[in-house]
């Protein structure tokens, strides 16, 4: 008796890969960083800083600085952070060019989507939202949805489960290396995208794959990858 083979899930990380946040992560930033009257960040600052969410980026900001952070200090540093985020979202974040069109093409054949961030879900879930792609994931989970974040692979892990998928019918797409990383811990196929917020080029992060824009995302190639990886060439 043949069984069924389940869906394969494309499973997304957000800033920098599914969208372009840094507009808006850096007008916060900034904002919350200029109530200690430290000088504002710029974009390329954003590849060292962004990563590991909102409370190390704010660290990572001071500590670029050189400003001190007591532990006092930290909470009304976060909490200015995230009214200021929250309350402009979706803001100037976009979808990265031709997002919709691949989602529609992976959707169409019956690949399951989902999104795996260090993002505070808190914030994810509204951005997500405010662009209407809400309905899209399966599963979105957040950098403290579970005790860890990438790249421990159970944040992956935990992200396929949440989304009715299975690991060996899953591929990873980042940016950056923690997206690259997460995948190789979970013994996952990753897909590297070259326009977000890498610190280095992605080809370095040895992804299983790059793409250049997403009209190269679709079925064929995540069946591709999925197929070498299992037999043991990816
Ligand atoms: O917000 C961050 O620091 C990282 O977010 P990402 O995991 O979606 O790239
Ligand atoms: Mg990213």
């Amino acid at each position: 008796m043949e069984s069924a083979v389940p869906p394969m899930l494309a499973v997304f990380d957000l800033d920098g890969t599914l969208i372009d946040t840094a507009p808006d992560l850096v007008d916060s930033l900034n904002f919350t960083i200029a109530a200690r009257d430290l000088e504002p960040v710029t974009y390329a600052d954003l590849t060292h800083l962004v990563g590991h969410g909102a409370k190390a980026m704010i660290e990572r900001a001071f500590a670029l600085r050189k400003a001190p952070l007591s532990n006092g200090d930290f909470e009304p540093m976060l909490e200015r952070f995230i009214d200021h985020y929250k309350g402009a979202m979706p803001g100037k974040s976009q979808p990265y060019p031709g997002l919709i069109d691949a989602l529609d093409r992976l959707q169409a054949a019956g690949v399951m989507l989902a999104v795996c961030t260090n993002k505070m879900e808190s914030l994810a879930r509204p951005l997500i939202a405010g662009l209407g792609l809400t309905d899209r994931f399966a599963a979105i989970t957040g950098g403290d949805t579970f005790a860890v974040r990438k790249p421990d692979a159970e944040h992956l892990f935990g992200t396929v489960k949440l989304a009715g998928g299975a690991p060996a019918r899953t591929v990873m797409i980042g940016d950056s290396l923690n997206d690259i990383k997460v995948a190789a811990n979970a013994g996952i196929p990753s897909i590297a995208v070259p326009f977000g917020y890498s610190d280095v080029a992605v080809e370095t992060l040895k992804p299983t794959h790059v793409i250049q824009h997403f009209d190269e995302l679709n079925p064929d190639l995540l069946q591709t990858l999925l197929a070498t990886h299992a037999a043991g060439n990816g």
